[in-house]
């Protein structure tokens, strides 16, 4: 059995009046790729941003490596956590690369800079061997030919390719995928669905949020069906999209196959 390299205890997150995650647990294991699917609104995202620390979480805990990096902020073991924690929070945070469902890439830049620019300002690495880095990402993701040109030159999915280069150069631990071709024309969900099975092939640990079922099927090692702010059902794809026993996820499913 592999490692857990990312694991949550009772995570829940609140907007509003709303409860949007609901208390939950998860264990990614190294080289595991885990693909979240579910119904619009049903806190996918939100769980993601709360493993990445974007979001603050309300309660629970979430551990990198055995190292908090989230935890509730409010309360007297929250502010001690804070404190003590906030340089290993840093640390493991730069463990874990993630890719938007928008690129945000910076305009001004080209691919290459675009992506040599986390390891020379984050880790320091002198530019000439974090350029080379970068071409041998961009080559990578078959943008070798495309690695001095501005976004705003890059269709879609190579502009998504381009930010998967970019996570990838920070070499994290786990790679988290928010809806990666959600925002892409059809015609290019395939190159960038090809790059991340590539990355899966390649024994990245990846947690997948994403309506492309063709792939979670494929690739997925286990899937997770969330609905309002809960873990439902949770299985390998074959077990959770044909065994009717988990007949909540597969009633999802045919409302979107
Ligand atoms: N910053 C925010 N402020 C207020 N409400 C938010 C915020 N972010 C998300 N929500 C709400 O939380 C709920 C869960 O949103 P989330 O984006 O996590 O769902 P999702 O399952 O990823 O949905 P989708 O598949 O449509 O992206 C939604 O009702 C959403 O409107």
């Amino acid at each position: 059995m592999n490692d857990v390299i990312l694991k949550a205890r009772g995570v829940r997150k609140r907007f509003g009046d709303t409860e949007v995650l609901k208390g939950i647990d998860l264990d990614v294991r190294s080289g595991e790729v885990l693909c979240v699917i579910g119904p619009s609104g049903s806190g996918k995202s939100t769980l993601l941003r709360c493993f990445n620390h974007l979001e603050r979480i309300d309660a629970g805990r979430v551990w990198m490596d055995g190292e908090l990096v989230g935890y509730e902020q409010h309360g007297p073991s929250g502010r001690v956590l804070r404190e003590r924690r906030a340089r290993d929070v840093r640390r493991q945070r730069e463990r874990i690369g993630m890719v938007f469902q928008r690129f945000h890439l910076f305009p001004h830049r080209t691919a290459v800079q675009n992506v040599m620019e986390g390891p020379v300002a984050v880790k320091g690495r002198p530019r000439a061997q974090a350029e080379k880095q970068a071409r041998k990402l961009l080559a990578d993701v078959g943008l070798a030919d495309r690695a001095d040109h501005y976004p705003e030159q890059l269709s879609g999915g190579q502009q998504q390719r381009v930010a998967i280069a970019r996570a990838l150069a920070m070499e994290p631990a786990l790679m988290l995928f928010d809806e990666p071709t959600s925002a892409l024309d059809p015609e290019l969900v395939g190159e960038v669905l090809g790059v991340m099975r590539d990355l899966a092939r390649s024994g990245m640990t990846m947690v997948v949020v994403t309506h492309e079922m063709g792939f979670a099927r494929e690739v997925a090692d286990r899937v997770l069906f969330m609905d309002r702010g809960a873990v439902v059902e949770a299985g390998s794809p074959d077990l959770l999209f044909t065994d009717p026993r988990h007949d909540r996820t597969r009633a999802f499913l045919s409302t979107v196959l």
